[in-house]
């Protein structure tokens, strides 16, 4: 009998799609489980033990995915579907997923249930965007978007953009994570990166309160070459329609000042 919670079953999945044995070793929690917010988790796994020669279609191995291009991994949940993840941080044979889990997620709360030792079914693919380089990159991320804006970042860093500024925007200053690796990125580029909080339900000395829009993206962002301005937004897609939107208004039309286009 067919139910509808067997997804998997109504569409047969093509086999690059299937992902390969990862293995999780190791979970580390880093936004506690609280009444008004939601727990945050690390996982990092090891590179499978598969060459790159082994994926087809658009999958690729792990090891190829570019955190600098917003390229994702693909978790494989059972009896649903590849959902999709950012990459937070790739090492030499491991890598790392950061999840938010929400409450009867059917994805994030599986990735929430895995054990160390456990495999989940995963591959690599690419984000299929290009590179639209400027001397001034704004990245604009809401809640958990911070797993692929913070890459991106330090990856533009790298490249030697002139300046790069990274808008958080969260409910609270409790909903966010990794602030000392974003104080350290400061203190490595003190010319080049900066970090600006925003708040939609706090008021935080030295951050700012409310939430995004037109006038605030104004504020934040002032490039001395308007033309030199790239930008990039990570959240749900309404909320990226919406940004693209609002710096439209505001003199940077989309996708011509986008950091990363797809192409
Ligand atoms: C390119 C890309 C990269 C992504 N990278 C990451 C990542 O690095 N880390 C990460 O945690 N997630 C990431 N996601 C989101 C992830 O793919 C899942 O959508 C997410 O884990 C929720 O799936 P779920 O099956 O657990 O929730 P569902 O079963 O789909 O939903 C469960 C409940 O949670 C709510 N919910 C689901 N998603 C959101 C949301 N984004 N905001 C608010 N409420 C929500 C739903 O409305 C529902 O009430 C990414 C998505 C994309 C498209």
């Amino acid at each position: 009998m067919t139910t509808h919670t067997e997804d998997s079953t109504k569409k047969e999945t093509p086999s690059w799609a299937l992902g390969v044995p990862t293995k999780l070793i190791r979970k580390v929690n880093v936004i506690p489980e609280a009444p008004d917010h939601l727990p945050v988790h690390t996982l990092t796994f090891a590179f499978p033990d598969v060459n790159h020669e082994n994926f087809t279609g658009p999958a690729v191995h792990h090891s190829h995915v570019r955190l600098d291009m917003g390229d994702v991994v693909k978790m494989v949940i059972p009896g649903y579907k590849p959902k999709s993840y950012s990459i937070s941080d790739l090492r030499e044979n491991e890598f790392d997923v950061t999840f938010k889990v929400y409450p009867n997620g059917r994805a994030s709360g599986f990735l929430d249930r895995l054990q160390v030792g456990d495999h989940i079914m995963s591959f690599g693919k690419h984000a299929s965007r290009t590179r639209n380089p400027g001397a001034y990159v704004g990245i604009i991320v809401f809640g958990v978007g911070i797993t692929e804006g913070y890459p991106v970042a330090k990856a533009e860093l790298a490249k030697g953009t002139a300046k790069v500024k990274l808008l958080w925007a969260s409910r609270t200053k409790a909903d966010t994570f990794w602030r000392e690796e974003l104080q350290q990125l400061q203190e490595a580029y003190p010319d080049n990166f900066e970090m600006v909080y925003l708040y939609s339900r706090e008021t935080v000395e030295g951050c700012l309160h409310g939430r995004v829009s037109p006038e605030l993206l104004k504020q934040v962002f002032d490039p001395p070459i308007p033309q030199e301005a790239r930008f990039l937004s990570v959240g749900t897609k309404p909320m990226m329609k919406d940004v693209d939107g609002m710096l439209g208004q505001i003199g940077y039309p989309m996708p011509q000042h986008h950091l990363l286009p797809k192409h």
